[in-house]
C-alpha cells in the first residue's frame, strides 16, 4: 500500500491548519475559510476516521478585536492577543461542528505537557478519552500561560507530537502555500517538490520565514515532518478535501524508518533547547552515549547557565561538544558541590535525598543518534 493510500484508509488523522488559513488580513476569524474547513474534516470524520484538528490562529485571530493591525512583537501582548482569539477561535469551531453534529473538545497544552512525564501521561490520557468519546480533540498552544523559554511558538512541532501522543496514522498539515518549493514560493523559480523520502531530498532547498501571521515558516514544518513517524502531507487549506482522499495534493513526507521514538524523547531532543550545559568526562560519555546510563555527579566536571531543577540542559562531551539532553535533577547552583563525588558519598554527608542521579536515563536523550551537535 502506498503511503497516499495509506492516509486515505488511516483510521486516526492529525490535521494541523496555519493562523493564515483561518483568519483574515485585518486579524479577524475568516468564518467562510472556517467553515469550509469543518465541513471537510466533519466529512472525513462521517467516513469513520478519528480526526484530532491542531489550529493555529488564537494570536491573529485576536488582533483585529483588540485594534492591532499586525502580530505585536512582545509576548504579553500576543499572550493577551491569544487569550481574545482562541475563545473567539473556539466559539467558532463549536457552532460549525455543531451544524455536523460533531461534538468538540478543546486541548490548550504548554510545551511541559509534552516534556514532564505526569503532564504528558495527563495530556495523553485526555486525548484518549476524548476520542473514546467521539468528541473531535481541537488542539492549541496554551500561549496566554506559555513564556519564550518553555514555548513551541509554531504550532507545526505541537502537531507532530500530537501525532505521536495519539499515535495517529497520518499528519496533515495545512498552510497557505499549496506545496514544499526549493525556495520561498513568493520568489519567481522557485519549483514544487512533490515528494521526501530523505535528507537528500531537501539539499539546497531553501526554507524561508513565515508569511504574514504565521510562525516558523517551512523550517518548523519540515522539522514536525521529520519527528512525526507518520506519513506528513504539507498543502493549503483549500486542497484538505484531496490531502485526506490520498489523492496527490501538496508534498508528501514519506516517514523514515527505524524504531519510533517516544513522544517526550522527541520533544527534548527536537523541540526544546538547553537552558545551561552541563560538562561530562569521558567516562560519563561512555556511560550515557554508548551504555544509556543515568548521568551520576561523579562524571560531571563543570556546569554553565542558570537552570533550575526540571529544566531541559545540554550535556556536553570534553570537547564542549553536545551529545545529550535530559531533564536536570537539580538547581545550577547545587551542582558544583556535587561535581565529582560519589552518591553514596553524596547521601552519607549531604543527605539521602543527594543519592539521585543528576539526570535519570528515562529523562535523558542522546543526540548523538542524530549525528551529534554542535551548539
Ligand atoms: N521553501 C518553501 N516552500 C514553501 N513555502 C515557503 C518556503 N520557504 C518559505 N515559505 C513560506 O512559508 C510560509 C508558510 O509558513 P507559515 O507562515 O509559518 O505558515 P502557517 O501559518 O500555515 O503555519 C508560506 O507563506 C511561504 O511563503
Ligand atoms: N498558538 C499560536 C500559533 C502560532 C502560529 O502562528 O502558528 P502557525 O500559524 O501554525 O505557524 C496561535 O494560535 O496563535
Amino acid at each position: 500500500m502506498s503511503e497516499r493510500e495509506a492516509i486515505a484508509k488511516a483510521r486516526r488523522i492529525v490535521v494541523k491548519a496555519g493562523s493564515s488559513s483561518l483568519t483574515t488580513p485585518e486579524g479577524t476569524i475568516d468564518a467562510a475559510r472556517i467553515d469550509a474547513l469543518v465541513d471537510v474534516l466533519a466529512a472525513r470524520r462521517d467516513a469513520g476516521t478519528e480526526i484530532v484538528f491542531v489550529s493555529s490562529g488564537a494570536i491573529a485571530a485576536g488582533l483585529g478585536p483588540l485594534g492591532l493591525v499586525r502580530r505585536p512583537p512582545d509576548l504579553a501582548t500576543q499572550q493577551a492577543a491569544a487569550s481574545v482569539g482562541q475563545g473567539l477561535l473556539f466559539a467558532r469551531y463549536t457552532s460549525a461542528f455543531t451544524r455536523h453534529r460533531i461534538t468538540v473538545g478543546q486541548v490548550l497544552l504548554t510545551a511541559d505537557d509534552m516534556m514532564r512525564r505526569s503532564h504528558h501521561r495527563n495530556a495523553q490520557r485526555t486525548l484518549a478519552q476524548l476520542l473514546a468519546l467521539g468528541v473531535l480533540p481541537i488542539v492549541n498552544e496554551n500561549d496566554t500561560v506559555a513564556t519564550d523559554e518553555i514555548r513551541f511558538g509554531d504550532n507545526d512541532r505541537l502537531a507532530a507530537l500530537v501525532a505521536h501522543l495519539t499515535r495517529a496514522d497520518a499528519l496533515i498539515l495545512l498552510s497557505d502555500v499549496d506545496a514544499l518549493y526549493t525556495g520561498d514560493p513568493r520568489r519567481p523559480g522557485a519549483r514544487r517538490i512533490e515528494d521526501v523520502r530523505g535528507p537528500a531530498d531537501l539539499a539546497g532547498v531553501e526554507l524561508g520565514g513565515s508569511g504574514r501571521v504565521g510562525t516558523g515558516g517551512m523550517v518548523t514544518k519540515v522539522e514536525a515532518a521529520r519527528i512525526a513517524g507518520v506519513p506528513v502531507v504539507l498543502t493549503n487549506a483549500a486542497s484538505a478535501a484531496q490531502a485526506l482522499a490520498g489523492d496527490p495534493a501538496g508534498t508528501l513526507f514519506h516517514p523514515a524508518d527505524g524504531r519510533r521514538r517516544s513522544t517526550r524523547h522527541l520533544w527534548l531532543a527536537h523541540a526544546t533547547t538547553g537552558a545551561g550545559r552541563v560538562m561530562l568526562d569521558a567516562g560519563a560519555v561512555e556511560a550515557v552515549v554508548r551504555r544509556r546510563k543515568s548521568l551520576l555527579p561523579a562524571g560531571v566536571t563543570g556546569v554553565e547557565g542558570d537552570f533550575a531543577a526540571g529544566d531541559p540542559v545540554d550535556l556536553c562531551d570534553p570537547a564542549g561538544r553536545v551529545v545529550a539532553r535530559g531533564l536536570v535533577n537539580y538547581d545550577a547552583a547545587e551542582v558544583p558541590e556535587l561535581m565529582g563525588r560519589s552518591t553514596r558519598w553524596l547521601a552519607r554527608e549531604l543527605g539521602p535525598e543527594y543519592e539521585r542521579e543528576i539526570i535519570h536515563r528515562d529523562d535523558l536523550v542522546v543526540l548523538a543518534d542524530e549525528g551529534g551537535r554542535d551548539e
